[in-house]
């Protein structure tokens, strides 16, 4: 665990240009300013449930998430996280229980009782998903270029120039060289890919971000980066996280508040340095020994 923590550095262009691009985008949002503690709620979850099969899926789960929160979903193979990300986020149908999202545009929406057109803008606009394979969230055969704009277009963006030169900013800021806006994400390694699929999703200015194991299948080495600029990016912008994510070093590294799951129901949740260096469950406790020791 300890190694991707160490290898975490920053490094000072990239948060140059990151800062800039940031300032520029984000400088008159008041969330921006503003701590999450004295907020409404953005999103809230009351008894959530979804099953595909008895024990197959997540029960009973109810939290709020805050401004500028991150909370971690974890919980080994198969406890349910995915398919409560998929809920949270719009991609799937609960079997009952209600998500309320705070939106800036449509003020309170109860997700599944309003129209599906409505889900869909804030899929692309106010929400971003960041997926584990970046193939699923990119499109392969469109320039790096063409990923971002295309996202800027859904919401309105016509002007050409204006579109390259947002997406050119938000290359440097998820540290792509510009001279590669051309190239086709297939072209990139896979911690690059990430990273663009990053900036595909934050060019919108959304307020929440749903991520799924973000950094699974990236070598240490590539994981530490993009847990570098994830962090940064989150912190300065003041975005609000769901990830899931089954390692306890990602989760220590960006989450607030964890949220520990085991065949589909929440065993406990807590802010995340209590719940790791404390923890009162005994699948918790288990959880984290059995990551110690490896
Ligand atoms: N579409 C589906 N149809 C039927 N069962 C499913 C479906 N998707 C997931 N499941 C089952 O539901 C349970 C929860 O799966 P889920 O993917 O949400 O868990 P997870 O904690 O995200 O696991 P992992 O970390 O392996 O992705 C598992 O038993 C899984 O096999």
């Amino acid at each position: 665990m300890n190694k991707v923590i160490d290898a975490v550095q920053s490094d000072a262009g990239v948060q140059q240009a990151l800062e800039t691009a940031l300032q520029q985008e984000f400088k008159d949002q008041p969330e921006f300013q503003n701590g999450w503690q004295d907020i409404a709620p953005l999103l809230s979850v009351r008894e959530l449930n979804k099953f595909y099969a008895p024990g197959k899926g997540c029960g009973d789960i109810s939290f709020d998430l805050y401004p500028g929160e991150v909370l971690g979903i974890v919980g080994e193979s198969g406890s349910g996280k995915s398919t409560l990300l998929s809920c949270l986020s719009a991609r799937l149908t609960p079997d009952s229980g209600q998500v309320l999202y705070n939106s800036e545009q449509f003020d309170e929406i109860d997700l599944y009782a309003c129209e599906e057109s409505r889900r869909r803008v804030l899929m692309r606009s106010e929400w971003g998903i960041v997926h584990q394979h970046a193939r699923d969230g990119l499109r392969m055969n469109v320039s790096a270029g063409a990923n971002i704009g295309e996202r800027l277009m859904a919401v309105g963006e016509r002007h050409y120039g204006d579109i390259r030169s947002k997406a050119e900013e938000w290359l440097t800021a998820v540290e792509i060289d510009t001279g590669r806006i051309d190239d086709r994400p297939s072209q990139f390694s896979g911690g690059m890919q990430q990273r663009l699929q990053i900036a595909r999703n934050l060019v919108t200015h959304p307020k929440l971000i749903f991520m799924d194991e973000p950094t699974g299948g990236l070598d240490v080495s590539v994981q530490a980066k993009l847990l570098d600029l994830l962090r940064n990016l989150v912190s300065r912008l003041g975005l609000s996280v769901i990830i899931v994510t089954h390692d306890l070093a990602v989760a220590r590294l960006l989450a607030h508040r964890l949220m520990v799951m085991r065949r589909g129901q929440v065993v406990e949740t807590g802010l995340t340095d209590q719940v790791l260096d404390d923890p009162q469950h005994p699948y918790t406790q288990l959880l984290v020994s059995s990551i110690l020791q490896n």
